[in-house]
């Protein structure tokens, strides 16, 4: 067998796009079960970028306590969010993927677009094995994190390495590595909770609750929590708000180290403790409405808020396929893909291409 096989290409008369843009998030259990979730949570948990401690200890402590326990309690959570269609993240990333398809067509520009998820289906690999099956030679990955951190990005761009590690005929590789800053892409998000605003009033306070991460990071020098500080000052700044109005805060805590704070919801008891009605909650660092999001934060959080003494907990959702969002995403896409051959080509080069591979006894 040969160290590098390779699928065979399309090639000739009639082939698809020279270049790909692969849209790829995080990854979401199959189903919401407890064998469902002990096989995502073993595969994302078993990758080093995401728990930075000594592997031994850490895969006896995963195998041996947290894949026992956590995938019944997890599973609970997910059958609360779940879709007819799927797991809301799996729903809004094919979703976001076959709308950013329209949108760079309208834009004038001959791409295909995919998705691909780090855990779980579809695989990176998979997807690209399957783009260059299509005869893509250039790919533009495009992970679905506004801010950088290692446990996300970083992630994607190695799981992308490791493929193109097996891989003979490497195609040429972009990457996304931020849009946290991106002006179209903070104008979305201040739309939206405009929107929000309109339809169901506005809170005293806007929090602008983002995913932890493990607060050691920071000081080993991951960019993830200044990104998520940026993005919360200009989304602020899009809103006109002033200081006192808005606060940045972190979910999703995993595990007993210290993480990036203040914590999402002690901040929301603390706001109510301290006579604050109402508040608006948006989760500025998820592209689409996940666990995170509509568990965690709709469900969870709101309840500690209003136990806390808190009237109103307005729940601003993520720009899953918001017009302004997708637009956003398109022009990031166009930005990043200056210089490669978007542009279909000439009628001529058709011509003669059909003639060659006609030539060669292709059929019509
Ligand atoms: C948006 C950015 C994300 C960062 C940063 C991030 C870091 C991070 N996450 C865990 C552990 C878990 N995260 C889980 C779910 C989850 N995480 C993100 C995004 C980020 N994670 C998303 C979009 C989701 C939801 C997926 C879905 O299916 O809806 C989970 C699984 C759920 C559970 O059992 O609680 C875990 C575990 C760590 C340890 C970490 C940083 C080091
Ligand atoms: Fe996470
Ligand atoms: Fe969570």
């Amino acid at each position: 067998m040969a160290f590098f096989p390779e699928p065979p290409r399309r090639h000739g008369a009639g082939s698809g796009p020279d270049v790909a843009v692969l849209l790829c998030n995080l990854g979401t259990p199959d189903a919401p079960t407890a064998p469902a979730l002990r096989r995502y949570l073993a595969q994302f948990l078993a990758d080093p970028r995401v728990v930075e401690i000594p592997r031994l200890v850490w895969m006896a402590i995963l195998h041996g306590l947290i894949l026992r326990v956590r995938p019944a309690k997890s599973a609970a959570k997910y059958a609360s969010i779940w879709k007819p269609e799927g797991s809301p993240l799996k729903v809004w990333t094919e979703k976001q993927a076959k709308l950013l398809q329209g949108l760079l067509g309208e834009r004038g520009l001959r791409v295909r677009v995919a998705h691909a998820m780090r855990y779980g289906t579809p695989a990176i690999a998979a997807q690209l094995d399957a783009l260059k099956r299509e005869g893509v030679q250039r790919v533009l990955v495009l992970p679905a994190y506004p801010q950088y951190s290692g446990a996300t990005t970083a992630s994607v761009i190695d799981d992308v390495a490791r493929w193109a590690l097996r891989s003979r005929h490497v195609p040429e590789l972009r990457f996304v590595n931020r849009y946290h800053d991106d002006p179209g892409h903070i104008a979305a998000l201040a739309q939206s909770v405009r929107e929000h605003w309109q339809r169901e009033g506005r809170g005293e306070k806007l929090v602008m609750s983002f995913h932890g991460m493990p607060e050691r990071t920071l000081h080993l020098g991951d960019p993830y929590h200044c990104e998520c500080l940026k993005t919360g000052r200009l989304l602020a700044e899009a809103l006109g708000l002033k200081d006192g109005e808005w606060l940045v805060s972190f979910q999703s805590r995993f595990g007993k180290a210290k993480w990036l704070q203040p914590y999402t919801e002690p901040s929301l008891v603390k706001l109510a403790k301290g006579g604050v009605k109402a508040v608006d909650l948006i989760c500025p660092g998820f592209a689409a409405d996940c666990l995170e999001t509509l568990e965690e934060i709709d469900q969870e959080a709101r309840a500690a808020f209003l136990a806390a003494g808190g009237q109103r907990f307005g729940y601003v959702p993520c720009l899953n396929d918001h017009p302004a969002g997708m637009r956003a995403l398109a022009a990031l896409a166009e930005r990043h893909l200056q210089g490669w051959p978007t542009a279909a080509p000439h009628p001529d080069t058709l011509a003669l291409q059909r003639q060659r591979a006609l030539a060669a006894g292709a059929k019509e």
